[in-house]
């Protein structure tokens, strides 16, 4: 029998386990805990044609959801988009290019998704580049094009515009918790990401919106992107400083997009989880305990007498 917990105050102990068999309930402490069922979910993935958002639409799709891929790379786009056809059929996904930096491009995607598939539950505003020499673009991207996700999602999602409520991941990074120097600038985006979502689900549990907004901090994962680590051009005046973070992954290794992907689905499906920071290591995944206030960071006081 599971432990009753808040949610099942309101059911039959027989449905509260057949929810727990189905999946859609977790236990965890002295309750449980509804799973967001994605049968027939509507979600949005940015950055999807290749990497971790290529990861996150094919979890999606296994778990029985219907996809908008959104990416600036209209080939790898339209080829994924045919890949997918074949696995999944050719009414379970659907890609759309545009560039998360540009208000008509994302705007006018999420205004088709929705003229498509009627509804949008799941948003994930994963596109993201290194780039610390075009810092400006970096930050258009990295920030504005989460801001600009976050903003669209809600937009299109929360309860009070008549929308069904549901999820948005933004995806940050273990550099958004701590800084790597080798790209300062990139660092500085992913901090963003962090204070940015972190806001808007207090936002959003405030004024109830329905929509529960939670933050991924993956280490180095093995994609295209990594290979701008080791490009001048992309990280300009910091390129020697490259070393650094090949120490880091001699040190701790580098993980394979499934298992990010596996941390991303506990993000979206976990509907206890409004404001949280998941990070994932090769050592493991562990919810990041931040502090709700700035007081609350340990802190050593100095006398200005
Ligand atoms: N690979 C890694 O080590 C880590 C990556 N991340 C983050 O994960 C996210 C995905 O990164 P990866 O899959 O590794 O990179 P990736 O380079 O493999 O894929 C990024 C995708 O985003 C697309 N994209 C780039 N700029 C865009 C724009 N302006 N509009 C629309 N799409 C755009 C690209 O075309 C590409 O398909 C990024 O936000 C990245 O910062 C976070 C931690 C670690
Ligand atoms: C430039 C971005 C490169 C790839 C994408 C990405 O986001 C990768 C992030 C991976 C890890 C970031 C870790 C940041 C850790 C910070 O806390 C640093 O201050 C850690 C400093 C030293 C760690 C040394 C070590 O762990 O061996």
């Amino acid at each position: 029998m599971s432990k009753l917990g808040p949610i099942c105050h309101f059911l039959s102990p027989v449905s509260c386990d057949s929810l727990v068999l189905q999946g859609l309930m977790c236990e965890r402490g002295a309750g449980v805990w509804l799973m967001m069922d994605l049968k027939d979910k509507v979600a949005v993935v940015t950055g999807a044609a290749q990497g971790l958002g290529r990861s996150f639409v094919e979890i999606l799709l296994k778990n029985g959801s219907k996809v908008a891929l959104i990416d600036v790379n209209k080939s790898v786009g339209n080829e994924l988009k045919a890949t997918l056809d074949e696995e999944y059929g050719r009414d379970r996904a659907e890609f759309y290019a545009a560039d998360v930096s540009s208000e008509e491009d994302f705007k006018g995607v999420f205004e088709k998704i929705v003229e498509k598939f009627g509804r949008i539950d799941i948003v994930c505003n994963n596109a993201g580049i290194i780039n610390e020499k075009h810092w400006e673009k970096t930050i258009a991207i990295n920030l504005g094009g989460v801001v600009r996700g976050t903003y669209l999602a809600l937009e299109h999602m929360k309860k009070e515009n008549g929308g069904n409520g549901g999820v948005i991941v933004n995806i940050a990074s273990m550099a958004g918790l701590g800084p790597l120097p080798v790209a300062p600038i990139y660092t500085a985006t992913k901090h963003g990401v962090v204070g940015f979502s972190r806001a808007m689900a207090a936002v959003s549990k405030m004024v109830d919106y329905g929509v529960r907004i939670n933050i991924l901090c993956p280490w180095f994962v093995k994609t295209s992107l990594l290979s701008f680590l080791n490009s001048e051009e992309h990280t300009g005046i910091f390129f020697p400083l490259k070393g650094f973070t090949e120490m880091m992954m001699e040190n701790h290794g580098c993980l394979e997009v499934d298992a990010v992907a596996k941390a991303f689905l506990v993000l979206v499906k976990d509907e206890s989880k409004n404001g949280e920071v998941l990070m994932i290591e090769p050592e493991g995944a562990a919810f990041v305990s931040l502090p709700q206030w700035g007081k609350d960071f340990p802190s050593t006081p100095v006398s200005l007498q």
